[in-house]
């Protein structure tokens, strides 16, 4: 499988501070990869220096097979959308003429306005002003441009922070459709849960440096203490670990037909968030 993004042993200093020490991850074509971490452990910096806005102090940071720092060429970056929070939107044009002002400056197909405003659930609001959109709406509006010209790569920085969860459910909805057209997407989200509905591979980041890398399901089964719960029918709850000793009550449980219900007590990616990093993100 094509590499889309490769980075090898990459550092960056802002001054005497270390924002990234040593990063090292390469992403598959056709990925969602999820890159998580707290506030200031370098999320931003890396897909800053991904999309040729900072360089690196120092190691190999590659996208589609260049230099990162040639993502400002035009031809490298009409293969990138990248969300931010830096809106660049016209205040006094509305939802669907700003929409129609970037297809038109970028050639894009007016076509492609439509498809874009029913990605984030927006047709109905086209006609309102940018000025009057709520934080959520004016998230979607900067979704629906960034996805516009139908980019190979994505970058979404933190794309559902306002949304409400009907909206958020439809943004992932409309993800995984980009995702199986064959969009690689790279996501830093504080939403543990939408990390693991969404990502194929997470990485956790703490201080600049990545923690861990896997799949969610593999880091779920490495953090697991493989215990389980049982539930009985008198309501009683028990907490029970695969070998001899638990096993005999389980059985007896079974015989006399008494578990109500029982569970394998797995971690979330949450949990093994906080076991990694000391800090809570929920
Ligand atoms: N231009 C800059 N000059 C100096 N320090 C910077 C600069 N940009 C980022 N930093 C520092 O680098 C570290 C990583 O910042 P970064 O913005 O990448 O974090 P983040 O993980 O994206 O955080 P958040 O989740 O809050 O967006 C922080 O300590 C930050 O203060």
């Amino acid at each position: 499988m094509t590499t889309i993004i490769d980075v090898q042993n990459m550092r960056m200093k802002f001054g005497s501070e270390e924002a990234l020490k040593d990063v090292s991850f390469s992403i598959k074509k056709g990925e969602i990869f999820g890159f998580l971490g707290p506030s200031g452990s370098g999320k931003t910096t890396t897909i800053k220096i991904l999309t040729a806005q900072l360089t690196q102090s120092s190691g190999h940071a590659f996208v589609f097979g260049q230099p990162a720092s040639d993502m400002h060429k035009p031809q490298q970056k009409a293969k990138i959308g990248l969300l931010t929070d830096n809106s660049g939107l016209y205040q006094r044009l509305t939802v669907e003429e700003n929409l129609l002002l970037y297809s038109n400056l970028y050639g894009i197909s007016n076509n492609a306005v439509e498809e874009a405003l029913q990605f984030v659930n927006l047709q109905n609001q086209r006609k309102k002003k940018v000025s009057q959109l709520s934080k959520g709406m004016l998230q979607r509006v900067i979704l629906a441009r960034t996805i516009m010209h139908k980019p190979q790569l994505l970058f979404l920085d933190e794309p559902t922070s306002a949304l409400d969860p009907v909206n958020a459910q439809h943004i992932y909805r409309g993800l995984r459709k980009l995702n199986e057209l064959g969009t690689t997407i790279f996501l830093t989200t504080h939403n543990m849960a939408e990390a693991e509905l969404l990502c194929d591979r997470v990485a956790f980041l703490h201080k600049g440096e990545i923690r861990e890398l896997d799949t969610p399901a593999a880091l779920k089964k490495k953090y697991s203490d493989h215990s389980f719960t049982i539930e009985l029918d008198t309501g009683e709850r028990h907490v029970v670990v695969n070998g001899e000793e638990d096993a005999v009550s389980v059985m007896n449980w079974m015989k006399n037909d008494q578990i109500a219900r029982m569970h394998s007590n797995e971690p979330s990616l949450g949990d093994i968030f906080v076991k990694l990093t000391g800090s809570d993100l929920l």
